[in-house]
């Protein structure tokens, strides 16, 4: 495994980002983490906001396309629905990784569909693919190479590597 960003990186990095948000964002604003990979990010993230003095609202949804695999199945499946009306919120999608960019569509579909006041989204890392250029992002932590394969800060690798505390690429 290669580092691409060390810890102390990444913790300045979401602070930078936290304090931008809590500048930008409503007071009320809902957090929406897409598990599974985005549960290390939120929680960090949110800590931080917090530090800024942002309080927001969280709750989960889950999807998945590449189910332990190294490239997309091409089809989103979603997992686990919001537990909260998101209708008349701002809604910060927050994923860890942009690659194809279909996670996040079809995230920001949803809850658009159901009426969300306002939709930002946030990656922790864009993968520099090209495909990833017809979804707009409104926060983005890190870039990468598009044939590096993300490991570490809740990114996994057949289902482990979550834990690993760095930003790393295996391939
Ligand atoms: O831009 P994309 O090509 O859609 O890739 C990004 C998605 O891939 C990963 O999810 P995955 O389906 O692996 O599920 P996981 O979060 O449970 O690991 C990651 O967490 C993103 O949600
Ligand atoms: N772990 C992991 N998941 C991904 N989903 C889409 N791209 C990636 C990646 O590079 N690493």
């Amino acid at each position: 495994m290669r580092t691409l960003y060390t810890e102390q990186q990444i913790a300045e990095r979401v602070d930078e980002m936290a304090r931008q948000m809590a500048e930008d964002l409503p007071k009320d604003f809902l957090l929406a983490p897409v598990l599974t990979g985005a549960f290390i990010f939120a929680a960090d993230l949110l800590r931080a906001l917090y530090k800024y003095g942002s309080d927001p609202y969280v709750d989960f949804v889950q999807l998945s396309s590449y189910a332990g695999a190294r490239s997309s199945s091409g089809v989103v499946t979603l997992l686990k629905d919001f537990s909260v009306d998101v209708e008349g919120k701002t809604v910060l999608l927050l994923d860890d990784v942009l690659d194809t960019g279909r996670s996040l569509h079809f995230g920001k579909g949803m809850v658009e569909d159901r009426g969300a006041a306002e939709v930002k989204t946030c990656v922790f890392v864009k993968k520099l693919t090209g495909h990833a250029e017809d979804i707009h992002c409104d926060y983005i932590g890190f870039e990468a190479n598009a044939d590096d394969f993300l490991v570490g800060y809740g990114m996994d690798d057949g289902g482990r590597m979550r834990g690993v505390p760095l930003l790393g690429a295996v391939n």
